[in-house]
Formats: structure tokens, C-alpha cells, sequence
């Protein structure tokens, strides 16, 4: 067995507890094949080796050195538009209808396939950089994003995204056929870390005919769905004021409500629609940071939690938050839920853990999110050497409240090292941030040619 051990570590377990443990990862498989007390050739759990360093043990062929560090599973940024990078800090402080018709899809009218690379390239950057190792992306041009995904060997759920306001038929056809097509096409894509989800933008933003014609042909050749959910009373109030029903039942009525698709925002549900979507098993993914620049409202974790909605967590684009770090996710969405609650019990960090790990893996239906024999091998390890997480009293309390993307040291995805001592292996970073600017730059200059 070709093998990676992660070392010396505090490993965080599946129940939620952290143990001085060692990690044995099969490199070929991309799984765990130990933790602790089962990683075999001659370490146990407590089992220092006094005196070897975790570089000198001989017993793997590669070694992370995860000494005064703490194991993580690789964390799942359930919600983005990756390539949206090039747009950081391009448009704020308004709210998501002007925000989006007078300064985005304008912009991304100009956006070539060139730069939905060049930024995917610096949004996975940043992503390994901060931990994360699978994330769901709905935009154009996926076929170079999953370049980029299985270049950089990070694990993706990709969606072309679908608007049909606008649009005369015969392009709102070709464009669903184009988001069921790349459905198809790329599932399975970079030795199957890359799955595929029919995404239309929301329910607003497709027609019920197209909806409806996209939402059977996914469900015939079972790819799940993906759509902005309930984000804005803006979208909520037509919908209610049109059809008489609310956005969750709407989407059950044209049958876009099952239990392997994934909706973003979910901030305005009522009980109903609560109910609505435990029953059916469709996920919720909670992005605090967009939902509160944007002034969109606050997501009824709690409320979705207790009724056994799977919720994750999501950074959105990076123009709408503006970073693509999950840390900050989990911060925010335990602040945000304990405001909304009125409740400092509310969301605690075990809540917002679990949410940017199993909940992300189990929503997305992906691999990962729990550090155990048999799951895949996708990790972080996060460096707990440093003033702002000292001292440790509770390691999972750092997680949710203290510790930034910054402090990851090692990311490991489907056991390949991606980031090593802080320094990224599959990208070459100066090289990617270089292009992403120069791509930005050279989109603003069309766009005010444009205007
Ligand atoms: C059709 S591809 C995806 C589309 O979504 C836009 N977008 C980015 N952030 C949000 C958000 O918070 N709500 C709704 N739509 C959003 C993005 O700019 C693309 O046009
Ligand atoms: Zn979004």
C-alpha cells in the first residue's frame, strides 16, 4: 500500500471529540485506512515514539508533520461561484437585485472563458490555502473550471447556471440544454472528484415551462438540483403574489424538491416550507457573510437544524462576502444564529462544525467530512502555534470562534497533498494570482468600453 501518515497530531473524530491520534491515509485509495490506535506498524494512540520526530517514523512513504496541530476534515464550501474572484471588491454595499442588474451582470456579460479560469485558479487557491477541499460552483464555462478543479485536485459538485428572464426560447432552451448537457459530460470528470447538479439560478430567474422541462430531464438521468432559494423577499413576495404558494412548495410542485439536491440561502422560510424540506430531504446552504452584506436577511438555522434539515455552509461569491474562507463562515453563521435567536445557546460551535464538514460532504453528495477508517482522505490541518489560539481549551470552540484559513497548514484531498507547509503544490500561486489580476483588470477596461 502507497501510504501518507499524518502524525502527532489532535485528530477531530466523527462524535465530535478530539484524540491524540495518528492519521494513515492510503494514497492510491485516497481513504483513510486509521486513526489512532489502528494505524498499526507498531504506533498506538498515546504512543509517542519518545524521541523520534514524526519525519523520522519509517513506516509510511510520505509524512505530514502534524505536531502541536489539530486534524480536521477537509472543510466543504457547499455554495460559491469560484471564478467570481475577479470581481472581489468590484461592487458593494448594495443589495442583491441593483447589485447583481447594475454592476455584476454587466460584468459577467464580458467574462471569456479565459478569465472564469484564471479566477477559478485563484479561488481554489485560496480555497486549499484555508482548508477547504470540495465546494459546489454554479456558473459558465465549467468546462474549464473542472480544469482547474482537477489540476489544483480539489473534489467539486459543478453546474452550468441557467437564466432565462430575458431570453427569447429558443436561447432559454439552449441554455438548460447546455446546463444538462455539461450535467452529463463531466460527472466522473479528475478520476471522480468532480460530480455534476442541474443548476438554475432560482425560481425567479428560469420560467416554469423551462424549469419544468430541465427539472424532468435531470431527474431522468439522476443528477441532483441546485438553485437559489428563498435568499430575498424580493424573490419570495412574486412568487407568493403570483402562484399563490410559496418558493418551497412551488419547487415541489414542478418536482425540483428531492433528497439529493441542495438549495443556497433558504433565508426566508416559514414553517411550512421548513417542514417541506426535512420531509423531502433537500439541504440547506447557509451563507451568513453574503446573506449579511447584502442585507438579505437571516437563514432559521436553528429552526432547520431541530427539524432535520441537513444545513452547510456556503461562502457564496467572492464578490458578495468578500473571501472564500469557511472559518469565517462558521463565525459568522454562530454569531448570526445566536443574534437571530435571541439565544447565545443557539448554533454553538459543534453546530457550525459539523456544518462545514459531514453536513457539507452529506448535502453535496460527496465524500468526506469525517476523519474515520474507510472515508475519503480529505483534510486539514490546522496550525494551533499562534497568539490568537492560545490557549487551547477546547479545540473545536477554536474552530467555530478563533482560528482563520491562515492558520491551515497541511490540506490533504483524496489523499493527495495539496498544500504542504503552508505552500501549495498543485497551483503555482504567484503565477495564478499574477493572471488573475491581469484578467481583472483587462475585464474592467471592457466593461467601461461596453457601457
Ligand atoms: C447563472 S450563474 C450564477 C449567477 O449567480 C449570481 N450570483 C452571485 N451571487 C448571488 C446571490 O447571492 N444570489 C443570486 N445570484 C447570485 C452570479 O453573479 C451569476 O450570475
Ligand atoms: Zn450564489
Amino acid at each position: 500500500m502507497n501510504t501518507l501518515r499524518v502524525a502527532g497530531g489532535q485528530v477531530l473524530r466523527p462524535d465530535g471529540h478530539v484524540t491524540e491520534s495518528d492519521v494513515l491515509v492510503d494514497r492510491d485509495a485516497g481513504t483513510i485506512v486509521a486513526v489512532g490506535d489502528d494505524t498499526a506498524a507498531g504506533r498506538t494512540e498515546g504512543d509517542g515514539e519518545a524521541g523520534t520526530s514524526a519525519d523520522e517514523r519509517p513506516d509510511a512513504d510520505e509524512v505530514l508533520d502534524a505536531d502541536g496541530s489539530l486534524v480536521i476534515p477537509g472543510l466543504v464550501n457547499a455554495h460559491t461561484h469560484v471564478a467570481m474572484t475577479l470581481l472581489r471588491g468590484y461592487a458593494d454595499d448594495k443589495p442583491l437585485d441593483p447589485w447583481l442588474r447594475e454592476d455584476i451582470w454587466p460584468a459577467e456579460a464580458e467574462l471569456t472563458p479565459d478569465d472564469v479560469e484564471a479566477g477559478a485558479e485563484l479561488g481554489a487557491l485560496e480555497m486549499i490555502r484555508s482548508g477547504t477541499t470540495a465546494f459546489a460552483d454554479m456558473y459558465f464555462a465549467m468546462d474549464r473550471v473542472a480544469d482547474v478543479v482537477d489540476r489544483a485536485g480539489l473534489r467539486a459538485r459543478l453546474g452550468h447556471g441557467v437564466v432565462t428572464v430575458g431570453k427569447d426560447d429558443a436561447d432559454a432552451r439552449a441554455d438548460i440544454e447546455e446546463s444538462l448537457a455539461i450535467a452529463t459530460e463531466l460527472d466522473g470528470a479528475a478520476d471522480g472528484r468532480i460530480r455534476t447538479a442541474f443548476m438554475p439560478h432560482s425560481l425567479t430567474t428560469v420560467g416554469e415551462e423551462f424549469l419544468r422541462e430541465g427539472v424532468a430531464a435531470a431527474r431522468e438521468s439522476g443528477v441532483p438540483i441546485h438553485l437559489h432559494a428563498n435568499e430575498t423577499t424580493d424573490e419570495v413576495d412574486p412568487i407568493v403574489d403570483e402562484r399563490g404558494e410559496r418558493p418551497i412548495a412551488y419547487a415541489a410542485a414542478i418536482d425540483a424538491l428531492g433528497p439529493d439536491d441542495f438549495f443556497a440561502h433558504g433565508v426566508h422560510l416559514d414553517a411550512s416550507e421548513i417542514d417541506r424540506l426535512a420531509d423531502a430531504g433537500t439541504a440547506i446552504v447557509h451563507c451568513p457573510a453574503s446573506n449579511m452584506k447584502l442585507a438579505s436577511g437571516m437563514a432559521p438555522v436553528q429552526r432547520l437544524r431541530e427539524a432535520g434539515v441537513t444545513v452547510a455552509l456556503g461562502t457564496d461569491g467572492a464578490a458578495s462576502n468578500n473571501d472564500l474562507d469557511v472559518f469565517d463562515e462558521m463565525r459568522d453563521a454562530a454569531m448570526l444564529g445566536k443574534l437571530a435567536a435571541d439565544d447565545a445557546a443557539a448554533v454553538p460551535a459543534e453546530a457550525v462544525v459539523e456544518m462545514a464538514t459531514a453536513g457539507g460532504s452529506e448535502a453535496l453528495g460527496l465524500p468526506g467530512g469525517r476523519i474515520e477508517p474507510g472515508a475519503a482522505a480529505d483534510l486539514a490541518v490546522v496550525d494551533l502555534d499562534a497568539p490568537h489560539l492560545t490557549p487551547v481549551h477546547d479545540p473545536v470552540s477554536h474552530l467555530a470562534y478563533a482560528t482563520r484559513g491562515s492558520d491551515v497548514r497541511h490540506t490533504v484531498c483524496d489523499g493527495t497533498v495539496l498544500m504542504r507547509d503552508r505552500e501549495v503544490l498543485t497551483l503555482d500561486a504567484d503565477a495564478v494570482q499574477e493572471r488573475a489580476a491581469a484578467a481583472a483588470s483587462d475585464l474592467v477596461d471592457r466593461v467601461g468600453d461596453a457601457a
